[in-house]
């Protein structure tokens, strides 16, 4: 279970450009969530999944996982049990290697060994089989170079590469922005797959509100750095967009009475 208590976190502290995201945001999350975000440009979508990860520090508050606070571990240490996507696909893989290489590389993070070690008959037989699996052809292209890839097939490899020790935590930051449109269903069919197989507890930031809609089992809406709707299971089944919009639609009217309030 991972536990959020009392985050805190403001940007630029004492300049002109100081900006407060987060004042004491708390969030319970279960083993084996896979919760969509959604939310406004500057919600704070990001900041959480990047502090989740540890590439952000905390200014105060607790990311209890386990019982255990990891606020203060170092990122390449939560990288043990947090993997992550990117919306940029060039950002999962080494492009000067090749599909093998980097598979190798993934299947041996956190090991002394170099990546030779990875390399064995047994486990490129194995990256044939999850690669096969794609429908992509990548399972004949082992020797290729990642930078000759499409953005589809190196994001398809980065989900793989991120997922392949079995991570507890998976981060995905508009990992399907960057992709044309049937690249992005087919990368969000795949990520689906992966997650219900492995049972990874889930984080997918996404601007698509049909993905946010049918992906997952929780959704939430960020707004100002705050949870503004935390939508569950069985009502998260009944939702949909006019629903969804709707409540969109709350909140910007709250905010116009607000602003109203500070102008009058
Ligand atoms: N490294 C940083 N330095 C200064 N301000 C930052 C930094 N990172 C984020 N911010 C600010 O914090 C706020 C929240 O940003 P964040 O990227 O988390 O929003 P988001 O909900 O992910 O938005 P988007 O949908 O546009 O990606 C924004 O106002 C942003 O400008």
């Amino acid at each position: 279970m991972i536990q959020i208590r009392n985050l805190c976190k403001t940007f630029n502290k004492n300049t002109i450009n100081e900006k407060q995201v987060f004042d004491k945001l708390s969030l319970d999350i279960e083993d084996g969530d896979f919760v969509t975000i959604i939310g406004s440009n500057g919600a704070g979508k990001s900041t959480l999944l990047n502090m989740i990860s540890g590439s952000l520090d905390k200014d105060s508050g607790i990311i209890n996982i386990d019982g255990k606070d990891i606020s203060d571990l170092k990122e390449y240490k939560r990288s043990k049990f947090i993997a992550r996507v990117y919306q940029d696909p060039s950002f999962g893989t080494s492009p000067s290697m090749t599909i093998l290489e980097n598979l190798s590389m993934a299947i041996n993070k956190g090991n002394r060994f170099g990546l030779s070690m990875g390399v064995s008959k047994k486990n490129i037989e194995y990256f044939k089989e999850i690669l096969s699996e794609l429908s992509l052809g990548l399972e004949d292209q082992l020797h290729t170079k990642v930078s000759l890839l499409s953005g589809g097939q190196r994001q398809a490899l980065s989900l793989i590469m991120a997922t392949i020790k079995n991570p507890d935590i998976l981060l995905l930051d508009e990992h399907t922005a960057a992709l044309d449109p049937k690249t992005s269903e087919r990368i969000i069919e795949l990520t689906g797959k992966i997650v219900e197989k492995k049972k990874i507890t889930t984080f997918m930031i996404t601007h698509n509100l049909n993905h946010a809609i049918s992906m997952g089992n929780r959704l939430l809406m960020m707004h100002g750095g705050k949870v503004v709707l935390d939508i569950k299971e069985d009502e998260k089944k009944d939702l949909n967009i006019d629903k969804l919009l709707s409540y969109f639609e709350k909140i910007q009217s709250k905010d116009a009475l607000s602003d109203r309030v500070i102008f009058s």
